[in-house]
């Protein structure tokens, strides 16, 4: 299999695991279109990571919660690349409420984001992908795809309804060279982590180290992050000829958090 003929549309992938799945991808050469939100220099910055691995690279600044820009985000990679044979579903957004006190704002966002997008990006690749009977789904759930935490009443949901999806999608395309999988991740040191850990610090009155330190070790038994890197090597495992007969798993990489 040839990754230097393909071209993948990862969202979520202006930081964290997103820009880590989309670096992994293009040192294997695939072209990527790279989505999300930051500063022009944090967009210009992503561009030139996947750039200088000597691959075509496009940048759509689509809201995922909004279906009519996810159609234009399809439809732009499409025209750019030609074709989509690998779409990460990787953009999501945390919230940590009380279900009694979550905003429902919020909690729509939360499912937006992080469950729907991925449905509307997966309906819209999906047609091209089984006309040429090749295609890869990856959609980055969460440990908390497959067990729950306290205040987390949305993503939790959202997390474990990306699970549901990934098994429906990969029944539906089970005979044809179209698979999807979820990846399903313990603690990142991201920005979506890094907030959570800054909260610890200030509502304990503890350092950020410290912090760092609790949060795992409630969790994560390994009390080591996991790394975007590493998170990127799954994927490329996963978008491989060795990988044909991997369907609708949800693979945690955790650190052993959901082995307890
Ligand atoms: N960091 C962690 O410990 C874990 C993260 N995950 C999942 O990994 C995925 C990536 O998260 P991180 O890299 O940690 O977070 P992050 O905050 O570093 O990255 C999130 C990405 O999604 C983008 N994004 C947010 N809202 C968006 C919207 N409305 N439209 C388009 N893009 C949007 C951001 O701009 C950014 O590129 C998420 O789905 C998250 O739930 C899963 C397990 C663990
Ligand atoms: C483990 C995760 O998915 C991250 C979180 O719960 O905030």
């Amino acid at each position: 299999m040839d990754f230097k003929s393909m071209n993948a549309l990862v969202t979520g992938s202006t930081s964290g695991i997103g820009l880590g799945i989309a670096q992994r991808l293009a040192a294997k050469g695939m072209n990527v279109m790279l989505n999300g939100f930051g500063t022009p220099e944090q967009i210009e910055a992503a561009k030139e990571s996947i750039s200088s691995l000597g691959v075509r690279v496009g940048y759509h600044g689509a809201d995922l919660s909004k279906p009519a820009e996810i159609e234009d985000l399809v439809r732009s990679t499409e025209e750019l690349f030609g074709r989509v044979d690998v779409l990460v579903n990787n953009a999501g957004i945390q919230h940590v409420s009380p279900v009694e006190s979550f905003d429902p704002a919020r909690w729509d966002a939360v499912i937006a984001i992080n469950l729907s997008a991925a449905f509307h990006t997966t309906r819209l690749v999906l047609p091209n992908m089984q006309s040429r009977n090749w295609g890869r789904i990856v959609n980055i759930a969460s440990a908390h795809g497959l067990v729950a935490s306290a205040n987390k009443s949305a993503y939790v949901a959202a997390k474990h309804g990306v699970v549901g999806f990934t098994k429906v999608v990969a029944l539906e395309n089970a005979k044809t060279g179209v698979t999807c999988n979820a990846v399903c991740p313990g603690w990142v040191l991201t920005p979506l982590v890094q907030a959570q850990v800054d909260a610890r610090a200030h509502k304990e009155g503890i350092t950020i180290e410290e912090a760092k330190i609790n949060l795992l070790s409630e969790k994560q038994p390994s009390q080591e992050f996991v790394t975007p890197e590493q998170l990127g090597g799954l994927v490329v495992f996963l978008c491989s000829e060795d990988a044909n007969e991997v369907r609708g798993v949800a693979w945690n990489m955790d650190g052993g958090w959901v082995a307890q």
